[in-house]
This record gives structure tokens, C-alpha cells and sequence, in this order.
């Protein structure tokens, strides 16, 4: 695709939460980084919408609630996940808010940024409050996640070849709470960041919305957001610059592009790890198939540019008739 062809197109950008460092500072100066390929993006004329991942931030705000409320002298009080959740999403928000800001300054670029704190509705009955799949906060060897495990009550397991982690339940997203207003702000010319770690769960009973403690996958909401938004493009911005079957063996071999019936007979080979490149490449199929005639493409932020021309990445398509 021609740099031309994507002028006025609508693509939503969701950046990995493992893409964005591990202290406010790495995450800052990454972000930094990935403002420039935004800001680049949008100076070609692409209504871009983005949305993150939070899986290592909300695991060290909890962390440090849960060290702090137990220290009798520090007077802290113990914090819900659903709130350090929401923490995670303001502050990786507002980063990145300042840092677009920056850039479009930087590069001329006359465009408002509105970061919308966002909540997705889930079903209480989502098997997953029972079988733990989301990894968050930081890797650990297996000895360190069988005594963390021991000493704190939590789940933990391995996380596609990288360490052993912490594991919460994450409920499939079905609606996001505040769409309309994402919708507004984007007629309204505002660059929106929104969606944030897959927006703060809510279950819904008689119209009373209640938080609850779990990590929606940020890239399934950003595929619902995607649809919803009538998005041209989703691009899932990760780690690696493809998708790769037998990923982390000899015989890994990288997918330059997939039809979702190819896709859902590799999903039903294994060949994608759950709670890492499986719900990236559900949330692909599920926009494409949602949206007939949306591309899907998952690659690294730093091909981002390349991946959205179709010259790198992984291509999700729909079946051909
Ligand atoms: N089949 C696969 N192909 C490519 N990467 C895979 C595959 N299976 C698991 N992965 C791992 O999944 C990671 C992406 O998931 P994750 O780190 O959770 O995403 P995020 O960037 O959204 O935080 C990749 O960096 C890679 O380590
Ligand atoms: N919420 C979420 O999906 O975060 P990661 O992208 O960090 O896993």
C-alpha cells in the first residue's frame, strides 16, 4: 500500500505493555520514541487511534501497594487490582498524552490529544475468573514464582519462553463504555488514546456498573474498538516484528501473512502462547471478520511504518470468497 492510499484512512494502534520499559523513566523515553512514529503517521494524514497494554505497569503498582500496605508505619492502605488497573491507565496515558503533544509541536502538526479513561463491559460468569490466564508484572525465575507464589496466595506461570509471572483472570471484553466519546473526539480531529491495559472491567447488573479485579487483554478490546470505530487498519505493535510458527524452536519460521482460516487452524495447533501472541491473533481474526474489507497486522513499533505499507509484519486477512 502506497503511502497516498493510506491518507484519511482510520487505523487503531494498540502498543505493548512489554514494549514500554520498566520504570517510569524507561517508559518515558519510549514513549518518546513511539510518539515520533505516531506523530509521522498522523503528518501522512492517518486518523490514528491508540491504545496500550499496562500488563508489567499494573503488576509493579500492585506490587507496591501490597509491600506498602503491609508496612505498619508506611499508613497505606491495601489497593484493588481494578484500581491499580486504573492508575496504570492514567499514568501510562498521561505520558503518552505529554509525548504526542511534544512531537506534534515538534513536527508542526495542529492536532489536539485526548486521553479517554476507558472501562469495558465483561460477564461475570467469563470462565476466566476461574482458569488465571493474563501475565503481569515482572518476570521472575520459576524457583522465584513458586515462593512468591507461596508467600502471597497469587497464581503464577511461564510466559512463552520469557520467565515466570504473576497470572489474573482476563474476562473477554464485550463493549466499551465509553465508545461514543472516543467516537466524538475523533470527529472532532483529536488524535484519542483510549482503551488503556483493555479498559477497566465492569460487569453490568440492573444499569449499576461495578469495577472488578481482573486485566482485560488490551489487544481483544482494541479489535472491538477497532470495528466499533469502522477502522481501516488495526495495528498490534509488539516485541517482534512478525509471527512465527514453532516461535522459539529451531524450526520457528516467521508468517508474513495468515487468512483466518489459517489462523484459527494454528490457533488450534498451539502454535500461539495464551496471554502473549494468542489473544493478538484472535483479536486480528475477530476484527477482520467483523469488518470485512479491515486489514490486520502485527509487528514491532519500530516497523510500524513498514508494517502499515504491508512491506513487513503479519498480514490478518479475511478468507477469500
Ligand atoms: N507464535 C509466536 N510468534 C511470535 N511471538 C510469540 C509467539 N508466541 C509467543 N510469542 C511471544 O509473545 C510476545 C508478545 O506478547 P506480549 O509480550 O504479551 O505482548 P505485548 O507487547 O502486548 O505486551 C512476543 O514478544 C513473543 O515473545
Ligand atoms: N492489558 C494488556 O493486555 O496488557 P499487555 O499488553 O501488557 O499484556
Amino acid at each position: 500500500m502506497l503511502q497516498s492510499e493510506l491518507d484519511g484512512k482510520r487505523v487503531v494502534v494498540a502498543l505493548g505493555g512489554n514494549a514500554l520499559g520498566e520504570t517510569p523513566g524507561e517508559q518515558l523515553k519510549l514513549l518518546e520514541n513511539t510518539s515520533k512514529n505516531l506523530a509521522h503517521m498522523v503528518k501522512e494524514g492517518i486518523n490514528v487511534v491508540v491504545t496500550h497494554g499496562n500488563g508489567p505497569q499494573v503488576g509493579i503498582i500492585d506490587e507496591a501497594f501490597e509491600v506498602a500496605s503491609k508496612d505498619k508505619d508506611a499508613q497505606v492502605p491495601p489497593m484493588p487490582l481494578s484500581d491499580c488497573n486504573a492508575m496504570s491507565q492514567g499514568y501510562i496515558g498521561a505520558q503518552l498524552s505529554c509525548t504526542l503533544r511534544n512531537e506534534f509541536r515538534r513536527q508542526d502538526i495542529m492536532r489536539e490529544v485526548a486521553n479517554v479513561p476507558t472501562h469495558v463491559v465483561v460477564d461475570a460468569d467469563d470462565p476466566a475468573f476461574k482458569d488465571y490466564e493474563k501475565p503481569i508484572g515482572a518476570f521472575m525465575t520459576e524457583t522465584e514464582a513458586r515462593v512468591f507464589a507461596k508467600a502471597t496466595g497469587y497464581q503464577v506461570r511461564e510466559d512463552s519462553g520469557r520467565g515466570w509471572r504473576r497470572v489474573v483472570p482476563s474476562p473477554v471484553p464485550q463493549d466499551i463504555v465509553e465508545l461514543e466519546t472516543v467516537r466524538d473526539l475523533m470527529e472532532d480531529g483529536c488524535v484519542v488514546i483510549a482503551a488503556g491495559g483493555g479498559g477497566i472491567p465492569v460487569t453490568v447488573r440492573d444499569g449499576v456498573h461495578t469495577a472488578v479485579d481482573a486485566i482485560v487483554d488490551k489487544d481483544l478490546t482494541s479489535a472491538i474498538l477497532a470495528w466499533r470505530v469502522r477502522a481501516d487498519i488495526l495495528v498490534i505493535l509488539t516485541a517482534v516484528e512478525k509471527v512465527y510458527l514453532d516461535f522459539g524452536k529451531p524450526t520457528q519460521k516467521a508468517l508474513d501473512a495468515m487468512a483466518v482460516s489459517e489462523a484459527r487452524a494454528y490457533m488450534e495447533q498451539g502454535q500461539f502462547a495464551p496471554g502473549s501472541m494468542l489473544p493478538k491473533v484472535q483479536a486480528c481474526v475477530k476484527f477482520v471478520e467483523a469488518h470485512p474489507g479491515g486489514r490486520a497486522v502485527i509487528t514491532s513499533l519500530d516497523h510500524a511504518a513498514a508494517g502499515l505499507r504491508g512491506e513487513t509484519g503479519t498480514l490478518i486477512v479475511a478468507d477469500e470468497k
